[in-house]
């Protein structure tokens, strides 16, 4: 076992209740020998002293900014914007290699201090696969949402939730009106979830993945009354739904669902709006007569936090446990590197094992 000093972080986004690592898990962590320090947060989903209780020391909220150097920093979303140099090792969602808004500035504190980011998004398997992922959550609630939606039944603002209540929610009730729906990518992770979640609601998708939209069938998609996207797209290809196909009088969809939302990327294969939606307004009627809703919401996984939290820290869990600098911490390393080296000549002086 390696010597890891292991530090969770609070989450600065207020509405992120989730946690990469579940107090089962640290429980595990601690019992292999890892120094656990766990900040107390107001929102997370589990309380404190359930982190305390397993033998994690707890310490302020935000407080890793004084942690040993050699501390692992822990978290999902972004950090704060202080300080403005960034001297650990930080796990995350760092958002940081797509030109995604603010990635430079990111690296840059990592520059400044001397610290390195291993990017959750790249602790990839030999053949590149993600070994840690929300997905599953991302599509259920994607699928949930359009269904409560498409039978008069969602209300705003969403509020995070447990799956008993949601799917208590998402049973059909007397009077439900049948339709048909679509779930594509639906062999993914998320297109998984999605179905599940179509399950609970009583309702039997259509799956598609890349076989059935190589030779893009448009009529038949535009024929099922809620469509989820589910797809990760890698290399461009035809979108499945165009502005024009919006104002085609044989269109049945009335509901969209957008769970992949790459909107504004190359990659997009729902061109049809421009902007995300949001908790507090999660719907957006893009056409009038006859409706069509979209639902695109980027974080759904954190409206079932509990569940979204204890699925990834179980696969994040073994990963810490083989904490060092090969297999996928050594990946998501490189991966970091190159982005540094992508920043130019004068910035390529720090990130280290
Ligand atoms: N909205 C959110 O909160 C949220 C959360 C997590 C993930 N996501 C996004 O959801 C998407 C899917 O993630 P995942 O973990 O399920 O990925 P995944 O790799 O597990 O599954 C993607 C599936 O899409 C299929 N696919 C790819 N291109 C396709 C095409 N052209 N036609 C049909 N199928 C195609 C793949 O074969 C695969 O089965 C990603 O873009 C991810 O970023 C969104």
């Amino acid at each position: 076992m390696t010597e890891l000093h292991l530090w969770l972080r609070h989450e600065v986004r207020t509405t992120e209740r989730r946690t990469p690592v579940v107090p089962d898990d640290a429980r595990r962590l601690v019992e292999a020998g890892v120094e656990l320090t766990v900040e107390d947060s107001p929102q997370r989903v589990f309380p404190t002293r359930e982190y305390e209780t397993v033998g994690a020391r707890i310490a302020p909220a935000g407080s890793w900014v004084s942690a040993p150097s050699e501390a692992v920093v822990l978290g999902l979303k972004e950090l704060p914007d202080r300080p403005a140099q960034l001297r650990h090792r930080h796990v995350f969602f760092g958002h940081a290699y797509k030109q995604q808004p603010g990635a430079v500035d990111l690296l840059r504190r990592f520059a400044a201090g001397g610290g390195a980011l291993l990017d959750l998004e790249y602790l990839v398997d030999d053949d590149g696969r993600r070994l840690a992922a929300f997905g599953f959550w991302a599509g259920y609630l994607g699928a949930a949402l359009a269904v409560l939606q498409h039978r008069g039944r969602l209300t705003a603002p969403l509020r995070p939730t447990g799956k008993d209540e949601l799917d208590e929610a998402l049973r059909p009730a007397p009077g439900d009106e049948e339709f048909t729906a679509l779930v594509v990518g639906a062999l993914g992770r998320s297109g998984r979830g999605a179905r599940a979640a179509f399950a609970t609601a009583g309702v039997g998708p259509t799956c598609w993945d890349l076989a059935e939209t190589g030779d893009l069938d448009r009529a038949a998609l535009l024929a099922h009354d809620v469509m989820v996207n589910c797809v990760l797209a890698t290399t461009p290809v035809p979108p499945f739904v165009r502005e024009e196909d919006l104002d085609d009088p044989a269109r049945r969809l009335r509901t969209l669902s957008d769970v992949t939302c790459d909107v504004g990327s190359p990659l997009n294969v729902l061109p049809v709006y421009d902007r995300t939606t949001e908790w507090a307004d999660p719907v957006r009627r893009l056409r009038k007569e006859p409706p069509l809703d979209l639902i695109a919401i980027d974080n759904l996984p954190s409206l079932l936090p509990r569940e979204a939290s204890v699925d990834f820290s179980a696969e994040l869990t073994p990963l810490l446990m083989d904490f060092g600098t090969a297999g996928p911490w050594g990946r998501s390393l490189d991966r970091f590197h190159r982005a540094c080296r992508e920043l130019g000549p004068d910035e390529q002086e720090f990130g280290r094992g």
